[in-house]
């Protein structure tokens, strides 16, 4: 495997909840598409919506076009364990999840999991995380979405360290919304974590999500040339 290999598994972590994860994992698929690879995203675990409401992976398909799938749907805004013990509900084994992303794989070249909130949140019964889905997948890797703002390399690094620990593959970093003025602190957080080991992919423009989705599909490869290049994006 080479260092420009992008796994058919990509799972899309935060360092919190609301920072991005959902429009970077458009990017992702729109910049899978513009690649001509054959994309699909899987949300395991979508809380704070009610049957028949927009979730995360509507929103995908909106910006990109692609299908998509989700997994459990429980309607409180927290943690998919706390949500799922108000509503009485059983959350899906890991496993369950292992098996739709690898029947996914069979007519797609990449498969793109969004978390729920950070790394660390439990999405079984049983506590499991995205970063056991990451490891029980046989070939992935995971992008972290950071916030621009101050407080961003912390949070980051914490999460490259979980990730490191238990050696799970890190593609790199991305800035869920970054501002068209970007001040100081932002600026050198973002050298900051550019010159890290797997370092930036790229930055979305804060409003990306409010564009046309034509325009959407069309500027996603350039505000992601780390992953555009190890894609072949034309
Ligand atoms: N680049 C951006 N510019 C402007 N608004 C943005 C941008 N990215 C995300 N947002 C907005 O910020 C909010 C949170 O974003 P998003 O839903 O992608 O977060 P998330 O990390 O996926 O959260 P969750 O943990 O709930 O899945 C949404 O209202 C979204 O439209
Ligand atoms: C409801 C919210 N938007 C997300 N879908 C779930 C976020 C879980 C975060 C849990 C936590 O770390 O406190
Ligand atoms: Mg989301």
């Amino acid at each position: 495997m080479t260092d420009s290999h992008l796994p058919p598994v990509v799972l899309v972590t935060g360092t919190d909840t609301d920072v991005g994860k959902t429009v970077v994992t458009a990017a992702v698929v729109a910049t899978a598409l513009a690649a001509g690879r054959r994309v699909t995203a899987y949300k395991p675990t979508q809380t704070g919506v009610t049957p028949g409401e927009h979730g995360d992976m509507a929103e995908v398909e909106r910006l990109t076009g692609a299908t998509t799938v989700e997994g459990v749907r429980l309607r409180a805004p927290m943690a998919p364990r706390p949500a799922a013990r108000l509503e009485g509900a059983t959350l899906p084994a890991l496993a369950e999840h292992v098996a739709r992303v690898e029947s996914l794989r069979v007519c797609h070249d990449l498969v793109v999991v969004e978390g729920a909130g950070g790394l660390l949140v439990e999405l079984t019964d049983a506590g499991e995380t995205l970063a056991d889905l990451a490891l029980a997948l046989p070939d992935c890797g995971v992008i972290i979405v950071a916030r621009s703002a101050l407080g961003t390399l912390n949070h980051t690094m914490l999460t490259r360290e979980a990730l490191s620990r238990r050696e799970i593959r890190q593609l790199g970093v991305v800035f869920g919304a970054w501002p068209a003025h970007a001040d100081i602190i932002e600026t050198t957080n973002r050298e900051h974590l550019r010159a890290l080991p797997e370092g930036l992919l790229g930055a979305v423009p804060v409003g990306a999500p409010r564009l046309e989705p034509a325009t959407f599909r069309d500027a996603s490869p350039g505000w992601l040339p780390g992953l555009a290049q190890r894609l072949g994006t034309p």
